[in-house]
């Protein structure tokens, strides 16, 4: 049997670093101590051994506003190992009227080419009881989380109702509920009243999605997800306004998940007001960057926290894509990369700043959402037993981003120019080295589809404690309680 020994390194875990070797076979890890042979070996000096990235937002070959998000799952998942990451979460996305299951079988039609594993999770894209049934299966095919959109009115956007009836069937699944929380009504008010004065360059999209609709819908969502009963995770989380929904709802005991984007902690809104329209419009995103003051309050979420996750929302699309906008900035189709970036920018912004500790960036990148998307110990983690999804990060190693040479297929890079230090020496995808030293050896298809049970450990909390909660008639005497 071929083994694999990392030696030499740190291993560094949400919780802890220590010296250790780490033995890999059958693509698990089989063994952590010191002094381990084995028939393949890593040099991990000067390293440590983290749990490779899990990236849960992601939309590769995603249709969207009228074309496709230009990487699909094998450039975006190559992507994702040449920055360290070993797992993506991509959305399925229904059509209107159709399915969540044939939805389904055309992303794994999709993901046949992917380099490293990936999971789904389900969008509710409109409602209806097909839905509703659908909804079950999905959950037994292993797609226990449920994204809404509260924007993009008149395209994804479901209403309140909509919204609570999903989620009441997503906790009756012992599912995650997740949102997109921008007020979209408010969206499409401003939208229209700002091209009606002539805003109409890429600036204006960020005029049109102020902190003000984010705060709300997030707030809306952890309400009705509260009565309906149900865990909420909250994507993108770009602002203070939001945040301290979230921060507010954890601190009453909900089960709340805030997951700010590396894009959002590290780039600000003085972007869009760039003299060049292609630098602006690629920019484009939803929510739009912010202020140095929102991207504070998301760092001090990571490093208190009251946020959990970091992800990247990679949508990508290329230049010419963006142009499809030029005169309507709302036509410009919303999304940005940031796969292959997000580790090394949240390691120099992040640890090497004293923003973060090594084991506070394992468990944003990877552990958290292991555990809230219920794959830990499989995934996220660097224990016995373990996928061997692991990264040696070397905190020397520097290189200054650009988009020659980046595994994205598109044209640029939103964080061109940036010096990173802290880069994957040595990425592994279930015990196979996909890259060694910024070389990529990845073998296409490796990547598996990850299904995850429902009813995990903060379900089942959950919904002991709203039994317990639930409104119960008064016995009276001499009256049926129930009406009879
Ligand atoms: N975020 C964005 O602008 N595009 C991708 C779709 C979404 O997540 O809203
Ligand atoms: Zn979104
Ligand atoms: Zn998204």
């Amino acid at each position: 049997m071929a083994s694999t020994v990392i030696k030499g390194g740190t291993v560094v875990t949400a919780d802890l670093s220590y010296l250790a070797d780490v033995r890999i076979e059958h693509g698990v890890i089989t063994e952590i101590g010191l002094n381990l042979q084995g028939d393949q070996v890593l040099d991990a000096s000067g390293c440590s051994v983290m749990p490779g990235g899990i990236d849960p937002h992601t939309h590769l070959e995603m249709p969207f506003m009228g074309t496709y998000s230009a990487d699909d799952f094998e450039s975006g998942t190559r992507a994702a190992l040449a920055g360290g990451t070993t797992m993506v979460v991509d959305f399925v996305l229904p059509g209107q009227g159709q399915g969540l299951m044939d939805a389904a079988q055309m992303w794994h039609n999709k993901s046949t080419r992917a380099n490293c594993d990936y999971s789904y999770h389900m969008a509710i894209t409109w409602w209806g009881e097909k839905v509703w049934e659908d909804m079950a299966e999905s959950v037994k095919a292993g797609m226990t989380s449920f994204k809404h959109f509260m924007a993009y009115k008149g395209a994804l956007m479901v209403n309140d109702d909509e919204l609570f009836a999903s989620f009441r069937r997503v906790g009756e699944l012992g599912g995650l509920a997740m949102v997109h929380a921008e007020n979209g009504d408010v969206v499409a008010e401003l939208t229209a009243k700002l091209l009606a004065e002539g805003n109409s360059g890429p600036e204006a999209h960020a005029y049109s999605r102020p902190p003000q609709v984010e705060g709300e819908a997030t707030n809306r969502a952890i309400m009705i997800a509260d009565m309906a009963g149900v865990p909420l995770y909250v994507v993108h989380t770009s602002c203070e306004e939001a945040h301290e929904a979230i921060r507010r709802a954890r601190q009453q005991g909900k089960r709340v998940w805030g997951e700010p984007l590396i894009q959002h902690l590290t780039l600000d809104d003085s972007e869009y007001q760039h003299a060049d329209w292609e630098h602006a419009a690629r920019r484009v995103m939803s929510p739009p960057f912010r202020n140095k003051k929102h991207q504070d309050s998301l760092w001090a979420g990571l490093q208190s926290g009251s946020l959990s996750v970091v992800a990247t929302d990679h949508c990508a699309f290329t230049t010419e894509q963006k142009r499809y906008g030029l005169g309507d900035f709302s036509k410009i189709p919303n999304g940005t990369g940031g796969l292959e970036d997000r580790m090394p920018m949240l390691w120099t912004h992040g640890v090497n700043t004293g923003r973060l500790t090594p084991n506070e960036f394992v468990a944003v990148t990877s552990t958290n959402i292991a555990k809230i998307l219920n794959c830990y110990p499989k995934k996220g983690a660097v224990l016995v037993g373990a996928d061997a999804d692991l990264v040696v990060w070397d905190p020397q190693k520097e290189k200054v981003i650009s988009a020659k040479g980046q595994q994205s297929a598109i044209d640029y890079n939103v964080f061109e120019g940036q010096r990173v230090k802290g880069l994957p020496r040595f990425t592994l995808s279930r015990g196979q080295v996909a890259v060694v030293e910024g070389r990529m050896q990845v073998q296409q298809g490796h990547g598996r589809f990850v299904p995850r049970a429902p009813r995990g450990a903060v379900n089942q909390a959950l919904s002991a404690w709203k039994e317990l909660t639930a409104p119960r008639p008064v016995q009276r005497s001499g009256i049926p309680a129930s009406g009879v």
